[in-house]
């Protein structure tokens, strides 16, 4: 399979088994099974699973070399069942391979959606959001009711994710929910037709395959309606495209492309997949990881009481009396910056990235990795490695303190959202959410674990799927900061 040189510390001995060959080493939380997997054999591993040659990546030198050195080589994404069939033929930006199509559809979600500009446009978003949020828990906590932070997070972020593509809420509806979570869970299912293709069938047999089609069915219908509405939204407006809305939503921004045939790939030629593709890309690589990300961190602050302390106090000497922390008080928090970015490094929402495939022929440590591999960097196991971090398990949120060590793709320790060309382009579009969140929570309240949850909030488990969110939720009990109480009352 693979032409080895240096091979002595390669799994080799683990001999692949007849159709599914190491597929059966994966267990249910593969960054976890993978790393341990790596500690004994090396930073790369080349393995087969079911009919896919796979490589693992578990160092920062390796992970350079994929991301940096022969990023360009790496830069395309590998046909997946669950992507073809839930987005259109994968023809988003996160599942689409290398090329000219690739690069011009991320121009577009960039410079209408995700760039510094358009992530500033949208700050009234956040602070009205926000600020419902923070009001909903205020309620909660003068009737000392518990509050389920991890469904409240989800709603908040998918609310602010939804105004600033789609115009509008859609949390309000039932159906709306169910899908959206069906949609992100199947896409990260594993699906068998991807590595075994003759046992596709097993697709069929666990229901996968309707699950898959009435989702896309009511997906696809979903963003039907949203056309439909701005569509009526333009006539009733006249066409105007410099009005507040067209500023402020990128399907406005997708249509208005279409409609003055403005961008380099012809968006009228694939009719409307493309439009509905770059919707949904929104949804596919931008809900789940936000609010898990502000999930683990509020779990670890929880879970470590001197670093909550110690952010508290950072906020609330910023703030001061104010009633919320804004966007410029924000800038001067470096404690709350180092908290973000080791829980980022402790807890990657998406542990194994996004897969890569290898575009040609490429030799890695002395390996030939064949055109056509499959490549998944684990971040995770690389976050933790003891050589290049002290302390390496612990919460210690001190060691980003004076230390330009940053998520923003040149530091190959620590690559949650990945690097190089197909680097994950949300990354301010996210700090935007997190800082502010997280800054807004610490500031207004002071957070209990109620006794009859300890055992989840406190348990650091894991779920399985492309997202590794915390398993049990938390539920925690919120009492308002009576610093601003009193300064307000004063
Ligand atoms: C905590 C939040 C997030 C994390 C941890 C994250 C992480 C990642 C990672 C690991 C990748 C693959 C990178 C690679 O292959 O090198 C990626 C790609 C991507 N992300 Fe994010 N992401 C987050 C939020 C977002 C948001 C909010 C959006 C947009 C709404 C977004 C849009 C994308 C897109 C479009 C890609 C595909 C890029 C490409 O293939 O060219 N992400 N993200």
């Amino acid at each position: 399979l693979i032409n080895r040189r240096n091979a002595t510390n390669l799994p080799w001995s683990r001999t692949p088994l007849p159709v599914i060959g190491h597929l059966h080493l994966l267990g249910s939380l593969p960054h976890r099974s993978l790393a341990s997997l790596a500690k004994k054999h090396g930073p790369l591993l080349l393995l087969r699973l079911g009919g896919v040659p796979t490589a693992v990546v578990s160092s920062a030198e390796v992970a350079e070399k994929v991301m940096k050195t022969h990023d360009l080589t790496f830069a395309s994404r590998p046909a997946l069942s669950m992507a073809d069939r839930l987005v259109y033929g994968s023809c988003d930006v996160s599942f689409h391979g290398y090329g000219e199509y690739w690069r011009q559809t991320r121009r577009i979600s960039i410079v209408h959606f995700l760039s510094a500009k358009r992530v500033q446009d949208f700050r009234q978003v956040r602070e009205e959001e926000v600020a419902l949020f923070l009001a909903e828990v205020r309620t909660a906590a003068t009737a000392f009711s518990p509050v389920n932070l991890s469904k409240r997070l989800a709603t908040l972020t998918n609310d602010i994710t939804c105004r600033v593509a789609l115009g509008r809420k859609y949390s309000g509806e039932k159906q709306f929910r169910e899908m959206l979570k069906e949609f992100t869970t199947l896409l990260g299912t594993f699906s068998m037709a991807d590595y075994v293709p003759c046992l596709g069938w097993v697709d069929e047999l666990r229901g996968l395959n309707s699950r898959v089609r009435k989702n896309f069915k009511e997906f696809d219908g979903f963003i039907e309606r949203v056309l439909q509405e701005h569509a009526k939204d333009r006539a009733t407006d006249s066409g105007s495209c410099s009005e507040v809305k067209d500023c402020l939503d990128f399907v406005d921004a997708l249509l208005s492309l279409r409609n003055r045939g403005d961008a380099v790939i012809d968006l009228t030629v694939r009719g409307w997949e493309t439009i509905k593709a770059l919707i949904m890309d929104v949804f596919a690589a931008g809900t789940d990881s936000v609010f898990t990300a502000i999930e683990w961190t509020m779990a670890e602050l929880i879970k470590n009481p001197s670093s909550m302390r110690k952010a508290q106090e950072e906020v609330r000497r910023i703030v001061g009396s104010h009633s919320t922390a804004s966007e410029e008080d924000i800038d001067k928090m470096e404690y709350l910056k180092a908290i973000i970015k080791e829980s980022l490094r402790l807890h990657p929402p998406l542990p194994l990235l996004v897969p890569r495939e290898a575009m040609r022929h490429t030799e890695l440590q002395g390996c030939v990795i064949p055109k056509g591999t499959r490549v998944f960097v684990n971040a995770w196991a690389i976050a933790r490695c003891p050589k290049d971090w002290d302390r390496a398990e612990e919460f210690w949120p001190e060691r980003f303190l004076n230390c330009s060590v940053d998520f923003k793709g040149h530091d190959f320790k620590f690559v949650p959202f990945g690097a190089g060309r197909r680097g994950c382009p949300g990354v301010s579009f996210t700090t935007a959410i997190l800082e502010y969140v997280l800054a807004n929570l610490l500031h207004s309240f002071d957070w209990e674990v109620p006794e009859e949850e300890k055992a989840g909030v406190l348990d650091m488990s894991e779920t399985d799927g492309i997202t590794a969110r915390k398993k049990y939720d938390l539920v925690l009990r919120a009492k308002p900061n009576l610093g601003i109480l009193h300064a307000q009352s004063g």
